[in-house]
């Protein structure tokens, strides 16, 4: 079946179960589901409830014990670890809620990693530009232990783009932030969407932070057990979680 041009990701009955016999859980149960070219979504649901194992399997980083998952097109599943890496390396941006960055790089540096590790020529501008995207131009030589949290997840941001990827994964990005670091990072992410394009994929526990995405997926028991698109309210999502905790 062709995948939709305007599909960056798919998944198509994914299943993944950890362990065997009366050990055995099931963290994702058949999700399918689609992340267009362009878009912003966030993925809620209850502790437990296949976020994280939607994200990895998603990214490559899990494989799925049934099912397929889809990037570009590409069937993540006809790939050896190497293809992975590359298709990772070349379509995929990571933003963690550790930020982590190498401690011992400058800004700049820390930027252009994926890059040197990509064995990619680049002309320090190209770094610049990035930085100066997330509003860190003037930061460039400094260390990750010389920047706020909200400072070190907007390099990890510049990190993430550097290689043009098709999708970025964000994973709890604002779980270690402040209030107002975390409005200026998912400002910053929802800017990277509307003005060029880029598709996100988020995973978080804050109805605040999923109001700042076109559509929000409920995860439960690991299953989609609902959806919210446009015009997202974070007292909408909350109310959304509240009806599923209970239900837990
Ligand atoms: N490596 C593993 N081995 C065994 N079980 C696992 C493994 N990874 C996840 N699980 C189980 O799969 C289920 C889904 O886990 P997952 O981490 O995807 O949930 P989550 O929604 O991200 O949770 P949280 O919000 O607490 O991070 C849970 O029951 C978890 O215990």
């Amino acid at each position: 079946m062709a995948m939709a041009a305007n599909e960056t990701v798919r998944l198509r009955t994914v299943r993944r179960t950890y362990g065997t016999g009366d050990a055995a859980v099931t963290a994702l149960d058949g999700v399918t589901t689609s992340f267009q070219t362009g878009t912003f979504s966030a993925v809620m649901g209850p502790s437990g409830s296949g976020k994280s194992t939607l994200l990895h399997c998603a990214a490559g980083l899990d494989r799925p014990t049934e099912g397929t998952v889809l990037i570009d097109g590409t069937d993540l599943g006809t790939l050896d670890e190497t293809g992975l890496t590359l298709l990772r390396r070349e379509r995929m941006g990571f933003v963690f809620q550790a930020f982590n960055l190498v401690s011992a790089l400058t800004a700049e540096q820390n930027v252009s990693l994926p890059l040197r590790l990509a064995g990619r020529r680049f002309e320090p501008v190209e770094i610049r530009a990035a930085l100066a995207e997330v509003g860190m131009a003037d930061r460039a030589r400094h260390r990750p232990s010389q920047m706020s949290g909200g400072e070190q997840q907007r390099v990890a941001i510049a990190r993430a783009l550097i290689s043009g990827p098709s999708v970025v994964f964000a994973d709890e990005p604002t779980g270690a932030l402040d209030t107002t670091s975390s409005r200026g990072v998912l400002s910053l992410l929802r800017d990277l969407v509307t003005r060029q394009g880029q598709t996100v994929i988020m995973v978080t526990h804050d109805p605040m932070a999923a109001a700042y995405a076109d559509r929000v997926l409920f995860l439960a028991d690991g299953r989609i057990v609902g959806e919210l698109r446009d015009e997202i309210s974070a007292e909408a999502v909350a109310s959304r979680m509240a009806g599923l905790e209970t239900a837990c």
